[in-house]
């Protein structure tokens, strides 16, 4: 195994305090190193007293893991989040110095975070602790790609720091970090559940397909709030260990801020860009699973051929498809979708691929993408209009953009859904459908019973 010799990182650091010195500026190090095998679990469970700051992300299906510590740089905004995003995050890699052997996607010097659903809705109390757009550079991170670990510091560096200092204090965060050993938790139950008013949403269906009927809206998506109360406090990394063991093909994430977390377990990618390699997923339509084969097969038949679902599902397609053209040559969209299994329900699914063409980045993707129909809805103004006027809820980061992306234009972002914010003992869950003309409210509602199903399970619910 190639080990960074630690003399390297003391040379780094001296130069970096030399360049501070002359700038007079702060500078960024950023320096990657492979490691032995380590559980992504226990190292951000090792670092529970050390950080109100940490970050998780997987895709379980790639067994893909990117887990942040600390922040050494915060990337916040409310307004023009995209642009502002974007303008610093580049000029941050510009001036950095870094040292990445490897060029793995999700290594090295990277930015982790997420973006709320609608940036013109003012804040409420509930995601008092999440701005609309924020994104760290962790100080420590883990990345588990192709089964080999590769461990990254990203450390700022003033002219008044030590070379040396600095290397005994990073040495004896790292060891803390790697070495960690402790068995997890008991996880906390639930205690209580509230549904937020249920019938009101019902109602709000209704008057969704009401709207459709006489205006040229087509598809609007609702989601509601459930709120639980728990046991004790929340264990995150048991709730995230859960997750990763019972949901395939799904991403598993979290995202704190000063001690809030933002969690869930989303089953749909809005964007993959691996060296200018596009790919975005269309994900709506959906019906639970069968208890026996024959009926899971008979259910996931019905789907894919059931008008109201494919109606769902195609208004996502083309807007995807619509919307990165500009920005991209060979767009590749199957005509028809196929099943995508999930444990607790099925989806429609169809894969957009394509080619990122020069000059573009990934946020340029997610911005032309966000709200995509499986979460907005057709067209999309009017259909926000309408959630934003007639939802019983603050989405904050439910239903948005979640992900990372890395210094050499590598990224993945997903839409943070089957989600919940945790707040000490309580948690709110969200979940929610796509409404189109034919839709049933008390059918939709079922629906989203179904969506709370896999945060719920991870809290002891029985199935
Ligand atoms: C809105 C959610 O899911 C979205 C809505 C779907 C639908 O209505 O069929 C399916 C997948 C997602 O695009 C959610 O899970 O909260
Ligand atoms: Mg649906």
């Amino acid at each position: 195994m190639i080990k960074l010799k630690e003399e390297i990182i003391e040379t780094l650091l001296d130069k970096a305090i030399d360049k501070a010195k002359t700038d007079e500026t702060v500078q960024l190090i950023s320096y990657t190193k492979e490691v032995d095998e380590i559980n992504p679990i226990q190292f951000f469970e090792a670092a529970k007293y050390m950080s109100k700051d940490r970050t998780f992300w997987t895709s379980t299906a790639e067994d893909f893991y990117i887990v942040g510590i600390g922040n050494a740089y915060k990337i916040d905004t409310d307004k023009d989040r995209f642009h502002h995003t974007e303008k610093q995050w580049q000029k941050i890699v510009d001036k950095a110095i870094i040292h990445n052997s490897y060029q793995v996607p999700g290594t090295g010097l990277l930015a982790h975070g997420g973006m709320s659903f609608d940036p013109t809705k003012p804040k409420s109390f509930l995601w008092k602790k999440f701005n609309h757009s924020s994104f760290t550079i962790p100080e420590f991170i883990l990345t588990k790609s192709d089964n080999t670990f590769y461990f990254t510091v990203n450390v700022r560096v003033n002219k008044e720091d030590h070379s040396l200092q600095l290397t005994n204090e990073l040495r004896r965060m790292e060891h803390t970090l790697l070495t960690y050993t402790e068995q997890l938790p008991e996880g906390a139950a639930i205690k209580s559940k509230k549904e937020i008013e249920p019938d009101k949403w019902k109602e709000s269906v209704q008057m969704a397909t009401e709207q459709i009927k006489h205006s040229e809206v087509e598809k609007i998506v609702l989601a509601r709030e459930m709120r639980l109360k728990l046991t004790k406090e929340a264990e995150i990394g048991v709730m995230l260990d859960r997750l990763i063991t019972t949901q395939p093909n799904s991403y598993v994430f979290a995202i704190e801020s000063d001690g809030d977390c933002f969690i869930g377990t989303t089953p749909e990618r809005l964007v993959k860009l691996e060296n200018k390699q596009l790919l975005s997923t269309c994900l709506a339509g959906t019906a639970p699973r069968g208890k026996t084969k024959q009926e899971d097969d008979k259910m996931s038949y019905n789907l894919l051929h059931d008008e109201k679902n494919r109606n769902e599902h195609e208004f996502v397609v083309s807007m995807i498809k619509d919307a990165i053209e500009g920005y991209c040559y060979n767009v590749v969209v199957p005509k028809e979708p196929v099943i995508y299994p999930l444990k607790n329900l099925q989806h429609l699914y169809t894969p957009v691929t394509a080619t990122l063409k020069n000059g573009h980045s990934i946020f340029d993707i997610v911005k032309q993408l966000h709200p995509t129909p499986a979460l907005g809805g057709v067209p999309r103004e009017k259909s926000l209009a309408f959630i934003r006027e007639h939802e019983l809820l603050d989405r904050g980061r439910y239903g948005a953009p979640i992900g990372w992306l890395d210094s050499n234009q590598n990224g993945e972002f997903a839409v943070g859904i089957r989600s919940g914010l945790i707040q000490g003992d309580e948690i709110s869950l969200f979940a929610g459908c796509g409404v189109v003309k034919d839709s049933d409210p008390q059918a939709e509602y079922e629906e989203t019973n179904v969506k709370f199903l896999p945060m719920l399970s991870v809290l002891g619910e029985k199935l």
